[in-house]
């Protein structure tokens, strides 16, 4: 079964639509560079509703202040790349942590860092400049069993992304109304399209 994180969720509500309806993980953003930014605090209203793990995504800063801030979450998604001294200081803490890896043949030795480093969840996505390279991502895939896959995923070529066998899928823009809002109807199109393609298979 191919898992759904639903991420840049800023309400209770849509966190409690996005668990009735499948979701695996709920991801909220607590990074002020986010138009869907939450406080820290949301985190821990939102695991009072919901059951299932709360993955609360970071960009900027320290990671001693990071995995501090972050500590309510049952995941912390790290969402940089991050230099050979940070992912040796990540290393020395036991946390559960989804580690972002552009998805360019260009981060390949950076892939293999993280992937040797430690035992975290990989978020293989789009960076500022590249659309996701499937073909790579892919390779990666079949080479690492926790690598997800993210960036500009909805509900018209989620199947693209679900012929790639990910561990998880990862899905915000693609499921809004507009930022910060989630669509349900599209929330329960990717579920459905998820639940399809694994029954068939
Ligand atoms: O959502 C944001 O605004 C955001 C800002 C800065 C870093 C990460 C951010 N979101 C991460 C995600 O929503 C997902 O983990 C993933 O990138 C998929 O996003 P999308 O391409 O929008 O489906």
């Amino acid at each position: 079964m191919i898992r759904v994180k639903f991420c840049g969720i800023s309400s209770v509500e849509d966190a409690i639509l996005a668990e009735k309806l499948g979701a695996d993980f709920i991801g909220v953003v607590s990074d002020t560079v986010s138009p869907r930014y939450v406080k820290n605090e949301f985190v821990k209203i939102v695991k009072r509703y919901v059951t299932k793990p709360v993955v609360t995504v970071k960009v900027k800063g320290e990671l001693g202040k990071i995995l501090e801030e972050g500590k309510e979450a049952d995941f912390i998604q790290i969402h940089r790349v991050l230099t050979d001294e940070e992912l040796q200081y990540l290393n020395s803490f036991r946390r559960n942590i989804i580690l972002y890896v552009p998805a360019s043949g260009k981060f390949e030795t950076y892939f293999r860092k993280v992937v040797s480093s430690s035992n975290y969840m990989v978020l293989l996505d789009k960076d500022n400049e590249n659309k996701v390279d499937l073909y790579v991502a892919k390779k990666w895939i079949n080479e690492y069993s926790k690598v997800g896959i993210g960036g500009g995923i909805k509900p018209e070529n989620v199947r693209d992304f679900l012929s790639l066998n990910p561990y998880w899928i990862d899905i915000s823009s693609g499921i809004e109304l507009y930022k910060g809002k989630k669509d349900p109807s599209k929330m329960s199109l990717i579920i459905k399209e998820v639940r399809e393609w694994t029954s068939i298979r």
